[in-house]
């Protein structure tokens, strides 16, 4: 299958209220998009549904008044309900060929890479883009499985044409090796979220990888 869609992304917020320490995600998340983020991905753990559901209607605000996609981590009734972009998931979701045949088939699909057997498999293939995951460890998401490193990425690169999304500690100082080694764009939580100034953080990292 081909692309359902292009991926002119290169900086990749993923937010949650709890990454922002206590600071107004959407003040985070507006200031990301001001400092130069092309795409977000809510991605909220531990709330209820209907937070969940009431944190992303708040935050498809803020995206729709820029122009900017907004992806939903996992739950696909909040991303139905908001008209998200896209969803992404990974190996213990609902799987993007079940999302391509009911609901999602013109949405974009994330799908998360833990093993290299998943590139030959038809998650892949349905899928707009995949979620390299994580490239370095992260306490950000400590329930991962393959710390894929730089020559993971290099090796994925060389097996699939899908673009790929780096995912895990990327910061400031490797940002550029990460996209040198074959990533189409970086997803960052910490480096934006946890910065004293999350405009400044974005811009920043988009200066360091914009080719
Ligand atoms: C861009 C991106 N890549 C990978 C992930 C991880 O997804 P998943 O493996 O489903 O893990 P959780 O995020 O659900 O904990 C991601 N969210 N975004
Ligand atoms: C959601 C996710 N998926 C793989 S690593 C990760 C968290 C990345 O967070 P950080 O950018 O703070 O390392
Ligand atoms: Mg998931």
């Amino acid at each position: 299958m081909s692309l359902i869609h292009s991926f002119p992304y290169q900086l990749y917020l993923v937010i949650s209220e709890a990454d922002c320490k206590g600071r107004n995600f959407l003040e985070v998340a507006e200031q990301s998009i001001l400092g130069g983020v092309d795409i977000i991905q809510l991605r909220e753990k531990n709330a209820s549904v209907q937070d969940f559901l009431e944190k992303a209607i708040r935050l498809k605000e803020i995206t729709d008044k820029y122009g900017i996609p907004l992806i939903i981590n996992d739950n696909t009734f909040v991303a139905k309900e908001v008209d998200a972009f896209g969803i992404h998931v990974g190996n213990n979701d609902t799987q993007p060929t079940v999302l391509r045949e009911n609901l999602f088939q013109n949405k974009m699909i994330g799908y998360s890479i833990e093993y290299l057997e998943q590139l030959e498999n038809q998650e892949t293939i349905v899928s707009d883009y995949l979620g390299i995951s994580p490239v370095f460890r992260t306490d950000t998401k400590t329930d991962t499985v393959t710390e894929w490193g730089l020559e993971g990425l290099i090796k994925i690169r060389k097996l699939t044409e899908k673009p790929l999304v780096a995912i895990g500690n990327i910061h400031l100082k490797n940002a550029k090796a990460v996209m040198e080694s074959g990533a189409d764009c970086i997803a960052v939580v910490s480096e934006i979220c946890s910065a004293e100034n999350p405009q400044k953080a974005a811009f920043n990292l988009k200066n360091e990888i914009v080719k």
